[in-house]
């Protein structure tokens, strides 16, 4: 991984230019400062925080203002979008967190049954935080996170599973849920339990004024908590082409080389539907995998690591008919330098 780290590096200090001069647009918007201040007022008024991470990156998806506010009684972490991520490393994380005496949950908010599952675990928990405190009063649960991991989705399914009551199943009641970052806007409340009554409140996605490490950063934009302009599209896309190169996941699309024609060289006449997007999917793989698998140089190796990438690169904007040398690729180029 030695190569990754130094090409990582130089891809860090393209990363920080391209922040400088982005920084009037930088996360850490006022909205966000006040969404981080709700958020931590609410903290000691909750019985339980529901830390939502991103299974994919399970220690950079963490919000770390909570370290400082919440004893880890009183929190679960839980590693969302699981379908998303490899399992048998999330069992490694799961294993990870208890061996740090956290609790945590890797879930699914789209599958209904592990939605079901962790309702079951919530439930148990609240049991025994009522044996320590038997007051009749209605527990309440906190979703906190970072951006588009996927808490208003997790609380529109604990909704939408709980052994509620119909009527309290509201039509309309839901959080929005959008593929793009920052769209909760505000605290929402909804019912997800009875007897006792559980209710979980989603909030609005939070991250820490400073988030320095910058791979951290381009994880952040690979998995859509951030917009991929605040670390730079050239460098998140040779950050991303590294990580594959050294990787094993590219191998699984050798059967798309098989089919030797190219999929661009196929006619889409003769598709009944537009499957121009799965086209094009098919063609970025092809042709990522032809490249990876057709180099003859050591890829742990720095220099040569640059090289496939840049050759990748070079592939991809054929791919996608954008010119060779655009003004963006020209500046990253001269960052790096
Ligand atoms: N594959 C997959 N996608 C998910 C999962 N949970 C949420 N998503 C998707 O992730 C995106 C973001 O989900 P949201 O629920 O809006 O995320 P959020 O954390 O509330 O976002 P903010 O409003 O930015 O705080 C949406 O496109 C969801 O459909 C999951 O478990 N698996």
């Amino acid at each position: 991984m030695a190569a990754t780290d130094s090409l990582i590096q130089k891809i860090g200090k393209a990363v920080k230019e391209v922040a400088k001069s982005r920084s009037s647009e930088w996360w850490y918007t006022p909205h966000m400062a006040a969404a981080s201040h709700a958020v931590a007022e609410r903290i000691p008024l909750v019985d339980l925080v529901l830390e939502v991470r991103d299974a994919r990156i399970p220690l950079s998806s963490e919000y770390l203002q909570l370290r400082k506010f919440l004893s880890s009684s009183r929190r679960i972490i839980l590693l969302n979008k699981m379908d998303l991520a490899n399992r048998s490393q999330t069992k490694e994380w799961m294993r990870f967190f208890e061996e740090h005496r956290c609790m945590a949950f890797a879930v699914n908010s789209h599958n209904r049954d592990n939605i079901k599952e962790f309702l079951t675990f919530l439930q148990a928990r609240v049991r025994e935080l009522k044996k320590k405190d038997d007051h009749s009063h209605a527990i309440t649960l906190m979703l906190v996170g970072i951006p588009n991991v996927g808490k208003s989705a997790l609380a529109n399914s604990l909704h939408q599973v709980g052994r509620i009551a119909a009527a309290e199943k509201g039509r309309l009641k839901h959080s929005v849920v959008s593929p793009q970052p920052g769209e909760t806007k505000s605290i929402g409340s909804l019912k997800i339990a009875s007897h006792p009554n559980i209710y979980v409140l989603d909030t609005p996605g939070v991250l820490h004024p400073n988030v320095a490490d910058d791979e951290v950063c381009s994880k952040l934009a690979l998995t859509g908590a951030i917009k991929d302009t605040l670390v730079g599209e050239i460098e998140l896309a040779r950050y991303f082409l590294s990580i594959l190169s050294l990787s094993d996941e590219y191998r699984k699309w050798e059967k798309l080389s098989l089919t030797n024609e190219g999929i661009s060289g196929l006619d889409k006449k003769q598709y009944p539907t537009d499957h121009t997007q799965d086209f094009m999917v098919n063609n970025v793989r092809q042709t990522l995998y032809n490249a990876i698998s057709s180099f003859t140089g050591c890829i742990e190796n720095t220099e040569n690591l640059a090289r496939l990438v840049d050759e990748e690169f070079e592939f991809l904007l054929k791919i996608f008919h954008l010119p060779l040398k655009s003004e963006a690729f020209n500046n990253y180029c001269r960052f790096c330098t």
